[in-house]
């Protein structure tokens, strides 16, 4: 399966777009182990969190996964709760579940370098 980061998502609208199942699902998230996959009522779905060092680094943060997601076409659901509590969910709206597309978007959101956005963990 080769890299999902150098890959294009497919317009959501192309009537052959249809969400995969928890196999194949399963496969997909090995190739990008820091996100989870999780079962929402039968829709699935990839979330990640991250704790940002402020709020407006949170808004930072959104705007480089939003460039990317311009570029692509395909979009993430973007949460900042709590102040500095980040959390991204990504699905393919049109299929209603996850198609490549997500996982291609979750691939090209873990090369972005948001470091210094982050605060970092006690070791
Ligand atoms: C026409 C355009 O492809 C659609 O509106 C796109 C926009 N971004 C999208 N993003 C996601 N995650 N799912 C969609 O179905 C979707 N549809």
């Amino acid at each position: 399966m080769d890299d999902l980061a150098a890959k294009k998502c497919v317009p959501c609208n192309s009537k052959d777009l249809r969400s995969m199942n928890e196999e194949l699902a399963n496969e997909l998230i090995t190739k990008v182990p820091d996100w989870n996959l999780v079962n929402e009522g039968d829709k699935l779905k990839l979330t990640r969190s991250w704790k940002v060092k402020t709020f407006t680094k949170g808004l930072e943060f959104f705007q480089a996964i939003a460039n990317v997601a311009e570029a692509e076409g395909h979009h993430p659901d973007l949460h900042l709760v709590g102040w500095n509590n980040v959390t991204v969910e990504i699905w393919t709206h049109s299929a209603g579940g996850l198609t490549e597309n997500d996982f291609i978007l979750a691939a090209k959101i873990d090369t972005l370098d948001l470091a210094h956005l982050l605060r970092i963990k006690p070791k």
